[in-house]
């Protein structure tokens, strides 16, 4: 008897970078208060997932050696979540190709969250509204909603109560991977302390950001990026100083640290001189590689598995 092998549902989930981020004060659950811009950018990760006897793991790409294949595994967490929700049991293989770097503020675990969502309601034909998702979504860390959605929004709470944000046109930047990872908590705690020291300044409100979002105009944009935790990220990793500088010597518009850190962004004028900024960073010797994207690009949707590959 012929046994048929089902085919994957393949889902692409992009990064983020945070145009502005402003943190406040720590709430009593250990959160800070956020207001944040996010912004969706095409490089991605992909997630595949097939039935299977058992909830299985696995993940392919730069830097997977890194990340844990158990129960820690973010895919692993919101699978069991939405199993448990629908009352079934999570048995499926899940494989992780990453595109994102890992750990480098750019929400990759967050992003293969979001997509292990969408490709079980896909797989299991729940049919789940975006609404039901993005409140599992929630359930699993303040980025995961936003990656869900896509495009461009603001977040407000721990960042995972989201409303789009117009933005015409695409922005083009230039990822600098850094040698090593910072972890989230440590950068927020670090945060916490040059506060109770001294007074690093603080970016304010995002009014006119999203203004020079609805204009389109990279150069009215690339002024008005901020992020209070690059204080922290480059009090930590005092090298993102250097590689700040070279971005922006090498012809960029604007450089800032993604999220918290320590992977930098820079915004450019246009593709050509992203690739031209591009270039010249990865041979200046301030980060372990660099990467070219765009965005804002859609969130986390299912693509056919003959489309895999990265931008
Ligand atoms: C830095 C950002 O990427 C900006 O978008 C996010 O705020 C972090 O989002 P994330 O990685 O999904 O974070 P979570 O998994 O929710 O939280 C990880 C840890 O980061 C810290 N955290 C996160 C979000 C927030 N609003 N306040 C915090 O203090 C907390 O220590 C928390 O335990
Ligand atoms: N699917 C996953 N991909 C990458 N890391 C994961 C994943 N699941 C759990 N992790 C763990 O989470 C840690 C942070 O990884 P991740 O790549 O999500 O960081 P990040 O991009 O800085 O996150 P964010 O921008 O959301 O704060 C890693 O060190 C790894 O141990």
């Amino acid at each position: 008897m012929l046994s048929v092998v089902p085919s994957p549902v393949v889902v692409r989930a992009p990064s983020k970078v945070n145009l502005h981020l402003s943190v406040g004060d720590q709430r009593a659950d250990g959160y800070h208060e956020l207001t944040t811009v996010f912004q969706a950018l095409s490089l991605s990760d992909e997630v595949s997932v097939v039935p299977a006897k058992a909830l299985r793991v696995s993940v392919r790409g730069e830097n997977a050696s890194s990340v844990p294949t158990d129960e820690r595994n973010l895919v692993w967490k919101a699978a069991v979540l939405l199993a448990d929700a629908v009352g079934r049991e999570p048995l499926v293989d899940i494989t992780i190709d990453k595109g994102i770097p890992v750990a480098g503020g750019m929400a990759g675990g967050s992003t293969d969250a979001a997509a292990t969502l969408v490709a079980l309601n896909a797989l299991w034909e729940l049919d789940l509204s975006r609404e039901e998702l993005t409140d599992l979504a929630a359930q699993l860390g303040s980025d995961v909603p936003f990656v869900l959605h896509g495009g461009t929004a603001v977040g407000t709470g721990r960042g995972e109560k989201l409303l789009p944000v117009l933005s015409r046109n695409t922005f083009h930047w230039v990822l600098a991977l850094a040698k090593g990872g910072l972890q989230t908590p440590a950068v927020f705690r670090e945060l916490d302390e040059l506060r109770e020291k001294g007074s690093p300044p603080r970016i304010g409100e995002p009014e006119e950001l999203m203004h020079a979002l609805a204009s389109g105009d990279a150069t009215a944009l690339a002024p008005l990026l901020g992020n209070d935790l690059q204080a922290a990220a480059v009090s930590l990793l005092p090298q993102l100083r250097r590689t700040l500088r070279a971005g922006v010597t090498a012809g960029a518009l604007a450089g800032i640290v993604s999220g918290s850190g320590p992977t930098c962004a820079f915004l450019c004028a246009d593709s050509d001189t992203a690739v031209a900024v591009g270039a010249e960073l990865s041979g200046a010797g301030v980060c372990r590689t660099v990467r070219v994207a765009s965005g804002p690009v859609p969130g986390a949707r299912v693509v056919t598995s003959e489309s895999i590959g990265f931008s």
